[in-house]
């Protein structure tokens, strides 16, 4: 299927979200979409899937002109949409979300719609379980089941911002090689991504767009790296000397790979942890939720440390994550906040301690998409009843400089591109935070907005915060991690110091290779 756009364009107030686009995707092959955060990349595919309809231009589908007035046109034409944040119904089970969410035609009886979840989730390399909740499911296994969603409802074009982004490499390859199979099969893959690598890997040809406005037009990939890294950022890139890129202070170790964000403090002495005083301390907790335990954890987190837990979906690094956040309760075990017994606390009384979490789903868990920053600022006013706008409007202000938010202190958040969405959720972390647990920190950050992120992380562990964080990146858990806790089927490893392990062997050890629980 063809898909040409013709001068279109999409203003929000007096941004120019999409300036007069012209491209033409041809059918048969993936194309990657890039471009920095806010570059216009989500507007210009929700324009394509019928979520948004143009001011100006036109768009045609195999040469027929097309005018969408939802997405439910866009998928009856054939062009359905994975969206970052899964429009799906957490309370339904994966089926019920199939069958909600199909016209009446895609499925005649429910056992047919549970066959045809079963045997595409299977085709594609997916673990989807038709009768799980879609609340207790991955942001990556909701991903899997939207792509299932839109194939089974006849979807010939699969557009997919940043799928990625939630998955783990072996699901990533899994998606790759369906990906390549329907296209083989003449459908046209839009594939938005930040990720060069994975460009590099997939795509067929790429588009880059800065600012609203095309700046790299069907490019036939491959494509130097750095030319693709210039194209998104412009005069930011700067070409240094050797083979090395100076991003902002971002060193990109070769051309071809990805740019591995070297760290930005040095590395900080394991041995003198140990005298540090502990944020955390885990004694032989054993938790559950959904299909997943956790047994018998030991785990002492001092002060100023930056743990990265890598696994595949779903191994226990949530439940860690929960349990540290005091969002999850032990079956059995102590946990200790600052020396003090917090395991029955409520999640309050964690905050109260200076515990925050961020989740991976930051529209569901983390902000409310119709308050703007200065109303989330004066929610989080102690005042109790009382809020005083004024500093809440300040604060706002502060964190719109000070984290690049693209963003007016009153724009509801679910107007800003996804990069903004998850730099306004980091802002309002308090500087009182002395232990941040987060899920996927830089999930659909561009890689200069990514390392500014963990620049502000790293300055916080300066003051004596500890990180824990779960990433599906194996190049952003080897680059930032003091140490990393490895899970495996609900197993946890003992804290491997980043200096003694590489990418390879945490590849391995993810997949259970040489894996060993830790000793309790
Ligand atoms: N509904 C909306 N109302 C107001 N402004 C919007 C809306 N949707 C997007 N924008 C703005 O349009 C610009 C482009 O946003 P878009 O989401 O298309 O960027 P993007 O390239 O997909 O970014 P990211 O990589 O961060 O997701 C941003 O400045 C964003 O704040």
């Amino acid at each position: 299927m063809e898909i040409a756009v013709t001068n279109l364009t999409k203003t929000f107030g007096s941004l120019r979200a999409n300036d007069g686009l012209s491209l033409r995707f041809a059918s048969g092959k993936i194309h990657g979409v890039l471009g920095e955060n806010g570059a216009g990349k989500s507007t210009l595919m929700k324009l394509v899937s019928g979520f948004l309809q143009p001011d100006a231009g036109q768009l045609a589908f195999d040469g027929q002109p097309v005018r969408l007035r939802g997405p439910g046109d866009a998928l009856q034409a054939g062009v359905g949409m994975v969206h970052q944040d899964p429009l799906d119904v957490p309370g339904f089970t994966a089926l019920e979300n199939l069958l909600c969410a199909a016209p009446r035609r895609a499925f005649p009886s429910r056992a047919m719609a549970r066959t045809t979840l079963t045997t595409m989730a299977q085709r594609l390399g997916f673990t989807l379980a038709p009768d799980t909740p879609v609340g207790a499911m991955t942001v990556g296994q909701r991903q899997q089941l939207e792509i299932v969603r839109l194939l089974a409802c006849g979807a010939r074009t699969l557009i997919l911002d940043e799928p990625t982004t939630g998955i783990t490499a072996a699901q990533a390859h899994a998606l790759f090689d369906a990906l390549r199979q329907l296209a083989a099969d003449g459908n046209t893959v839009l594939f938005v991504s930040h990720k060069l690598d994975e460009v590099a890997a997939l795509c067929d040809t790429v588009s880059v767009l800065r600012t609203g406005q095309l700046v790299g037009e069907q490019l036939p990939m491959p494509q130097p790296q750095q030319r693709l890294l210039e194209l998104m950022f412009g005069e930011r890139i700067v070409q240094a000397s050797g083979q090395a890129l100076l991003l902002a202070g971002v060193s990109v170790s070769e051309p071809q790979g990805l740019p591995v964000v070297q760290p930005i403090q040095d590395e900080r002495s394991s041995e003198a942890s140990p005298t540090r005083p502990l944020v955390w301390q885990l004694e032989q907790v054993t938790a559950r939720e959904g299909m997943v335990r956790l047994r018998n954890v030991d785990l002492r987190i001092p002060q100023g440390r930056v743990i990265g837990l890598a696994g595949l979906d779903g191994s226990g690094q949530q439940i860690l994550l929960r349990l540290l956040a005091g969002r999850l309760h032990p079956d059995s075990g102590r946990i200790l906040i600052n020396g003090v017994d917090m395991t029955r606390a409520r999640t309050r009384t964690y905050r109260e301690a200076g515990i925050e979490y961020l989740p991976a789903d930051r529209m569901r868990d983390g902000i409310v998409g119709a308050l703007s920053l200065t109303d989330h600022f004066a929610l989080l006013q102690p005042a109790g009843i009382t809020v005083d706008r004024q500093v809440a409007a300040q604060a706002a202000r502060e964190a719109i400089a000070a984290y690049e938010i693209k963003a007016t202190p009153i724009t509801p958040l679910i107007a800003l591109s996804g990069g903004n969405q998850q730099r306004a959720m980091l802002a309002l972390v308090p500087d009182a935070c002395r232990g941040l647990a987060c899920e996927q920190p830089t999930r659909g950050l561009d890689v200069a907005s990514a390392q500014g992120i963990w620049q502000r992380l790293q300055a916080r562990c300066a003051t004596g915060c500890s990180v824990v964080f779960a990433s599906a990146d194996l190049d952003e858990l080897m680059a930032y991690s003091d140490e990393i806790l490895v899970f495996f089927a609900g197993e946890m490893s003992a804290p491997l110091p980043r200096a003694t392990l590489t990418g390879a062997r945490l590849a391995e050890l993810i997949g259970g290779v040489g894996f060993e629980r830790s000793a309790s």
